[in-house]
């Protein structure tokens, strides 16, 4: 319980024509279903549907009060503000009494690269007995114990729920994703992070932001948040990818201490001599205490961004340079990225999460550098998503594989036959063919494989659903492989 006048005394503008001095509140609600009595409902103005118009059903589901930035009729107190969103994240925030300030908290943004250097992050700080949470796209996990997600990073109230509860639960560290999404729509406003990572920025979610100058604008507020004044009892710090064209820009929004990471340009943190081969990557790793050989399962130049910008966070964060490298060496990757399926299968067979150019570029270059047969692969695009990463990916797709099955990913509300006439309008090769369904495209490429080919399917990675339509089936690409392989 808390008393309604002392939380919405955070917020800095509001008008109320009730007298809440006594009103006392159980909790914060966004969801009118999900009302119980004594809560606070904040009504959003959605994508989808205005929160503004479920008001009588909380207040029939027992709302205590109402937060809204527009006009609504009902006869139970209502708290008027400029923008809900900012004030749901302020009142999350207090309500739950501050919870990031009380941990250390990573956040992790850019294009490609977020889940698999959380995940890194996660092995590195439990390798290290760290107690530890993490927020992605796979969803949430605190001491272990998962939990599902809806967003990669999800709405400011389930965001500061979570942190109070890896507070109870006293975590260490939590690391998070942080997309462009939420960094637009202020899911994150009120999280006190203590470091911010950045992978890399290539083009994706150019349906949700206009230009690649927006998104990259969204992906750089995660810098600009990092605190505005140095604190030398509460140091945060920047880490950038000194590779990446954005560093320039990046390093300008932040008012702390950058550090960097790269392997072609001079960085804080960088490798040298790389190796990249089918065990996996090795290099020399140079660093302020001096270098260090690091060997690692995962697979491509791409995992050494991503090794490397771990390895920053993580000595920032305190962890020492060894037991990091360590913990890398132990580190067997993630569900659903680069994640080989041995059915005792003579081929390789591969499921990744590339759903974008670039991803996808970066995976098949991998592949290409240590392939010995033919190589397939088996990719869609999804649905209500950037249509002008379409024609790209299927480029992308053809140039670097012998054979590419262009199929299905997540349709969602889109027609397939659109998409895939989206994906192939461009083309001016013919090493392609398209098959809607992804299931029958897999069990194609699996039928004509040879000995040493390798077939990787693209896209979906960790996910165990397929979206057309409304409807959400059971779609596992690792299972329909493994089952294609065994009915060979
Ligand atoms: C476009 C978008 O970002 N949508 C997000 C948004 O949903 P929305 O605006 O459609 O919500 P809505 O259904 O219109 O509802 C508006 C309000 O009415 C309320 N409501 C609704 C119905 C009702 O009966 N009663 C009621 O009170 C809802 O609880 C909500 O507060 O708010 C929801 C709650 O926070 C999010 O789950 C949802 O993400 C959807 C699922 C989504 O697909 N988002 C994608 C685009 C996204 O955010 N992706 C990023 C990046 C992915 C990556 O590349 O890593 C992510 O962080 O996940
Ligand atoms: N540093 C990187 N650079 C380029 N591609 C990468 C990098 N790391 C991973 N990838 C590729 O991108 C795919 C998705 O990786 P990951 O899930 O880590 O990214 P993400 O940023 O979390 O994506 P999302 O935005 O969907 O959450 C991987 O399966 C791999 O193909
Ligand atoms: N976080 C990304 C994931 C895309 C995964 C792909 N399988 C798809 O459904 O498009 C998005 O929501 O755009
Ligand atoms: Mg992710």
């Amino acid at each position: 319980m808390k008393k309604l006048h002392e939380l919405i005394s955070v917020l800095p503008n509001y008008k109320t024509d009730d007298d809440l001095s006594t009103v006392e509140v159980t909790g914060i609600q966004m969801d009118s279903r999900e009302i119980s009595k004594g809560d606070l409902f904040v009504c959003i103005d959605g994508f989808t549907v205005d929160g503004h118009d479920y008001v009588d059903q909380a207040a029939q589901n027992g709302a205590i009060t109402i937060v809204a930035e527009k006009e609504v009729a009902t006869d139970i107190p209502v708290i008027y503000v400029e923008d809900s969103i900012r004030a749901l994240s302020l009142l999350s925030n207090t309500f739950y009494m501050n919870p990031t300030q009380k941990l250390k908290l990573i956040g992790v943004t850019g294009t490609n690269g977020k889940t698999s250097i959380s995940h890194l992050l996660d092995d590195i700080f439990q390798y290290a007995k760290y107690k530890t949470g993490v927020i992605g796209t796979v969803g949430m996990r605190i001491n272990n114990q998962a939990y599902p997600v809806k967003n990669t990073t999800p709405d400011a109230l389930f965001l500061q729920q979570s942190f109070k509860k890896m507070v109870d639960e006293k975590i260490d560290v939590a690391v998070m994703e942080v997309s462009s999404h939420a960094l637009a729509i202020g899911r994150v406003h009120g999280c006190d992070f203590d470091i911010a990572v950045f992978s890399n920025f290539s083009q994706d979610h150019l349906d949700y932001h206009e230009t690649m100058e927006d998104y990259l604008h969204a992906k750089s507020l995660l810098f600009s948040q990092l605190g505005n004044r140095y604190d030398s009892q509460n140091k945060k710090i920047a880490i950038l990818n000194r590779d990446d064209p954005t560093y320039n820009k990046l390093k300008m929004v932040t008012a702390q201490p950058v550090v960097t990471y790269g392997i072609e340009k001079k960085a804080t943190f960088s490798a040298t001599e790389t190796q990249i081969n089918a065990q996996g990557v090795s290099f020399k790793l140079k660093t302020p205490e001096g270098e260090f050989p690091v060997k690692s399962k995962l697979m491509g130049k791409f995992s050494i961004y991503n090794i490397l910008a771990s390895i920053t966070s993580a000595y920032y964060a305190g962890i020492s340079l060894p037991t990091i490298i360590e913990a890398i060496e132990h580190s067997e990757g993630i569900k659903g990225r680069f994640q080989p399926v041995l059915s005792g299968q003579n081929f390789g067979v591969i499921v990744d999460y590339a759903h974008t150019p670039d991803s996808l570029k970066n995976v098949l270059e991998t592949v290409n550098s240590f392939k010995k047969g033919k190589i397939y692969v088996v990719v869609g695009c999804g649905g209500d998503r950037d249509r002008t990463k379409r024609p790209l990916m299927a480029q992308t797709a053809v140039s670097y594989a012998d054979i590419a099955f262009l199929t299905s990913d997540n349709p969602r509300s889109e027609r397939p036959e659109d998409i895939l006439r989206d994906m192939t309008s461009n083309l001016t090769t013919d090493n392609y063919q398209v098959i809607i369904d992804r299931k029958q495209a897999i069990e194609e490429a699996v039928r004509i494989a040879k000995k040493n080919d390798i077939i990787l399917i693209a896209g979906k990675g960790h996910e165990t659903y397929q979206i057309i339509g409304n409807e959400v089936i059971d779609f596992d690409d690792k299972k329909i492989a493994e089952e294609a392989i065994n009915n060979r």
